[in-house]
């Protein structure tokens, strides 16, 4: 029996400190943006099973190589439900934008999963709903940490290990989060290849800088409890010389960074996979974010958000 309709939400997120290290088994912190949504719709239709996407409208089973993950997800889920014969409509709304680290492809998954639950009007654990997003999360990354479903899905910010759920974690931060869009495609696979590369020329080096990272992300989490923000600001440019070090930032992001320390961030680094897509910077105040915003812009962001840091609170 199907529901009239099965609607999925999910939204993006940043990873405030540990991509790259997270693989390795070091601890991550990642926040929701809550404000910006992905929805899936499944709707039934008169015929065939289709899809209706940024990237494609058609039926599933023709979806492109740059959806492969989804045309997995899809082919699970079906099997899932044993649906085969079943007529739907699935259309997929987003406004994160994609290949930007900021979960686009995890969101994807996450609302699909949720919508076919919806429309089959089945109850979804969260160890069920993470489980079937990683099946489009291994095709789409290479060894993804799961860090990015678990905080597509989760409303508070997440303390994140590797193979675990994640722990929603207290923020209590006077501080406001800029995020800019260096206008470059991230490259997550790659950047992911180029530390394991790195890895194997030079173990002792890439290995320090990764549990480096690990331990800056236990310190942040104490200085988010404690509202310790000059902390945390600190931490964070620590934590982007150590990304540098593992060669996942580019010179995009670097100019960006440089440009929000000069003009008085309390803290900049990447967010997600790096080689393209996202920096973000903390300033003490909304005010203050409004016009790093407007300078980042100035200096060839294509687009920003502001993200207060004392509101992603709740529970998941
Ligand atoms: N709006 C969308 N509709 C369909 N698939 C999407 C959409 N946004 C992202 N995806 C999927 O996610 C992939 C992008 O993932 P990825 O390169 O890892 O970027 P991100 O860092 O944003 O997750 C796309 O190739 C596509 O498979
Ligand atoms: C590099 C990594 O730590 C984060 C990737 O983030 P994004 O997919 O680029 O948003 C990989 C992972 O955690 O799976």
């Amino acid at each position: 029996m199907v529901k009239e309709q099965g609607i999925g939400t999910s939204h993006a997120k940043i990873i405030l400190m540990g991509e790259h290290s997270v693989v390795y088994g070091q601890p991550a912190i990642a926040l929701p943006l809550p404000d910006v949504k992905l929805t899936v719709t499944l709707t039934p239709s008169d015929q065939g099973q289709t899809v209706t996407s940024r990237y494609f409208t058609g039926d599933w089973h023709d979806l492109p190589p740059v959806m492969q993950g989804v045309r997995q997800l899809i082919a699970t889920l079906v099997e899932h439900f044993d649906g085969n014969a079943d007529c739907w409509h699935l259309n997929i709304d987003s406004q994160l934008p994609a290949e930007r680290g900021m979960g686009s492809s995890a969101a994807t998954a996450v609302a699909i999963v949720r919508a076919f639950f919806d429309y089959y009007d089945t109850p979804l654990s969260r160890h069920e709903l993470l489980a079937l997003a990683d099946v489009e999360e291994q095709i789409t990354h290479r060894s993804p940490s799961g860090l990015d479903a678990a905080t597509v899905s989760s409303k508070t910010p997440l303390y994140y290990i590797k193979g675990h759920e994640g722990t929603p974690i207290p923020m209590n931060l006077q501080a406001t989060m800029v995020i800019a869009d260096t206008g470059v495609k991230g490259a997550t696979k790659e950047a992911i290849m180029a530390v394991q590369e790195l890895l194997k020329a030079d173990h002792e080096h890439a290995q320090t800088h990764i549990e480096h990272l690990g331990q800056l992300v236990d310190n942040s989490r104490q200085f988010l409890a404690k509202g310790e923000v000059f902390k945390l600001g600190t931490t964070l440019n620590a934590a982007q010389q150590d990304l540098q070090a593992l060669q996942v930032s580019d010179a995009q992001l670097d100019h960006l960074i440089d440009v929000a320390i000069h003009h008085g961030a309390l803290g900049a680094k990447l967010t997600g996979g790096g080689r393209g897509g996202c920096m973000f910077a903390i300033t003490r105040t909304a005010l203050g974010a409004r016009k790093l915003a407007a300078i980042l812009k100035d200096n060839s962001a294509r687009q920003t958000w502001i993200q207060p840091l004392d509101t992603t609170r709740g529970e998941n």
